[in-house]
């Protein structure tokens, strides 16, 4: 049998109602894999409980059921074998950029000199063109350069597991974009496993090996499980070039739209355990009017459960 990095087995997850009783699970018989070294992103409408997974793999939260299993051993609470960077940075205001950085690096490694500690947190500090202000303190950066500590103190520690919610949600356009690449180009030099979640497709497409696409809650599940087919060189630049990537954003786009909310038992033949692998890159009989509909759609809508399904998500 392969031996994943990671094994996620028949996860659930409830909330109390505001009566204190218990409410529909959010997610339930949510089950994957992520093998060492891959990309994963996963992306549906707010409110089917992709933050609530993360957490769980992070060991933040406890799920109701099921069991996570990374690197051979169970998830069971927080680690430093896992980096979380979230939508808001979560910095310490009181320490400087190294600060922030050097703290999680003396945790990680306790035994190590002041000095070791500092040369390894500049180099990560390098990496994400932070160098310069490494004696600033977080209130003198700019969202990016808050992000791009978050980024580096998560790589610093060599985690075995990259965990992302949404960490460019709150930035404009262009230092989205270039973040975007500095995380490219250090996942790959690093070879680093990441799971990531994302409201924006494109950059899905351009980061993911696989994404994962979850339905809507209540009983949200991993519907189907979309291989990311063009090359791992692709950028920004030349992602808009290949015929790929129009099928793939189609794909995305079609079912954020109109299949997320089709409960996926009710799908023929679906198997919770066995989610569909589907390679829509590859699918050269997609017409040039799908195409020309994936191109006209906003690209960084951000999607919104259906009203009825986010009321009966929160009952
Ligand atoms: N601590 C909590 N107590 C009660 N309900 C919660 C709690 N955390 C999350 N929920 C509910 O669980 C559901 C899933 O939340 P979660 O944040 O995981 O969804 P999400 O898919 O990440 O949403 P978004 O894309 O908007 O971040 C939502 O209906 C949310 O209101």
């Amino acid at each position: 049998m392969t031996q994943h990095f990671l094994r996620v087995e028949a996860l659930s997850k409830s909330y109390p109602g505001s009566d204190g009783t218990p409410g529909p699970a959010v997610f339930d018989d949510v089950h994957f894999t992520i093998d060492r070294g891959e990309f994963v992103v996963i992306i549906g409408h707010s409110g089917c409980g992709k933050t609530t997974i993360l957490n769980v793999l992070a060991g933040l939260e406890q799920a109701d059921g099921g069991h996570v299993f990374m690197d051979g051993r169970e998830v069971g609470g927080p680690s430093l074998e896992r980096g979380v960077v979230f939508q808001g940075h979560a910095l310490m205001p009181w320490r400087t950029v190294l600060g922030n950085v050097a703290f999680a690096v003396g945790s990680r490694w306790p035994q190590w000199s002041r000095e070791q500690i500092r040369t390894h947190s500049l180099k990560f500090l390098e990496m994400v063109g932070l160098a310069a202000a490494a004696g600033k303190k977080p209130h003198q950066l700019s969202g990016g350069m808050k992000q791009r500590v978050g980024i580096a103190r998560a790589f610093a520690i060599s985690p075995k597991m990259l965990l992302l919610d949404e960490p460019f949600g709150a930035l404009d356009a262009l230092s989205r974009g270039t973040i975007q690449d500095e995380l490219l180009a250090i996942v790959h030099a690093t070879q680093q496993t990441v799971f990531m979640i994302t409201h924006d497709v494109d950059e899905a497409i351009l980061l993911a090996d696989r994404i994962l696409l979850m339905s809507n809650g209540p009983h949200a599940k991993i519907a189907e499980m979309v291989e990311v087919t063009m090359s791992r060189s692709r950028t920004r630049e030349t992602l808009h070039h290949d015929p790929q990537y129009y099928r793939i954003r189609n794909h995305l786009v079609d079912f954020l739209m109109r299949r997320a909310q089709t409960h996926p038992p009710s799908i023929s033949g679906y198997d919770a355990h066995h989610i569909p692998l589907v390679r829509p890159g590859l699918d050269a009989q997609a017409s040039p009017e799908m195409l020309l509909h994936a191109v006209s759609l906003a690209p960084q809508q951000r999607l919104v459960q259906p009203r009825q399904n986010q009321q009966a998500c929160a009952a």
